[in-house]
């Protein structure tokens, strides 16, 4: 079996062409929705997503408003371009980039961005709402899975889905999305205190892998015709991406979604849903008052 390829970057540029058109309804009204970004430290991975992110936001006709602060900033210095980009009238969504360097309180950080320009989906409040299934903005790369799932049609109602991590980008908030009863699917979340991995894998319809350990996820561990994403990000020694799943994976699963190429593309492309969303909801509340 050669599994069949779920194409994020295809995908993501579909949802790209519709949300030019979205964005061009918002300056008819006059809004122009614009993206921030508090990029600290010179990350080589970080550097370059924040800059794919800009490159997007130019493709659909979102403004960007780049903030960069070095290595060495303080915590109070990051918390003023928080406050700042809260204030900002031309910024109706952002992100900070994590992960931030050691020493900040990355929870604080997240805490102190206004919910209703969290184009992350990270703030507590949103969060929150997930769990209570209110309408929020959506975390991008879990998001991101489940729209790769249904763009090829591969079953997640009533799937055995096995996500492995419990970072707070994707594997926090996976679960709760998965078990929407708009998903309808029954999770396992696997992580290093997880006793026999292997098992726990071998009984998945759908396995994501986001923890970060380079070809963690085996041939053998995967049941023949099983979907599979590869989320998890490593790098070797000359910076190339190495994921979370073996080569030979692609030979007994029926779907995978590589990396690069398969998720990466969907977290930015719903990371412009997410602005997008928050632009509309408040040209819709200034049009009520
Ligand atoms: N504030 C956030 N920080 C981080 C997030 C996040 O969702 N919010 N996720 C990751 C990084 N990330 C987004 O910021 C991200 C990861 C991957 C890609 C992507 O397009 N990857 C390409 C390959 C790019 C390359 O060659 O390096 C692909 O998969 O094809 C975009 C964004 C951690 N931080």
């Amino acid at each position: 079996m050669t599994a069949q390829i779920l194409d994020g970057k295809a995908t993501a540029a579909a949802i790209k062409a519709d949300l030019v058109r979205r964005v061009e309804a918002l300056k008819a009204r006059g809004v122009t929705p614009g993206l921030g970004t508090v990029l600290v430290g010179e990350d080589p991975g970080s550097q370059k997503y924040v800059a794919g992110k800009h490159r997007d936001c130019a493709q659909v006709g979102i403004a960007s408003i780049q903030r960069e602060l070095p290595a060495t900033a303080t915590q109070d210095e990051i918390e003023a371009v928080v406050r700042e980009l809260n204030e900002d009238p031309h910024c109706t969504g952002y992100i900070v980039q994590l992960p931030l360097p050691k020493g900040i309180d990355e929870n604080r950080i997240l805490e102190l961005i206004d919910p209703a320009k969290d184009a992350d989906g990270l703030h507590p409040m949103n969060l929150g709402r997930l769990v209570l299934n209110e309408p929020a903005p959506l975390p991008c790369t879990p998001y991101g899975v489940i729209q790769l799932l249904r763009q090829f049609g591969v079953e997640i109602n009533g799937a055995h889905v096995v996500v492995v991590g419990r970072g707070v980008t994707i594997g926090r908030s996976l679960p709760l999305l998965l078990t929407r009863k708009s998903e309808n699917a029954t999770v396992t979340q696997c992580h290093t205190g997880t006793r026999d991995l292997a098992a726990q894998l071998r009984q998945a319809d759908i396995i994501v892998a986001a923890a970060g350990s380079p070809h963690l996820i085996k041939p053998e561990d995967v049941r023949p015709g099983a979907a599979v994403l590869d989320v998890g990000v490593s790098r070797d020694e000359s910076g190339r991406i190495v994921g979370d799943v073996h080569p030979g994976v692609a030979e007994v699963a029926g779907w995978l979604s590589p990396n690069p190429g398969g998720v990466g593309p969907m977290t930015r492309a719903q990371l412009l849903v997410n602005v997008v969303e928050a632009a509309e909801l408040a040209a819709d509340a200034k049009g009520a008052r």
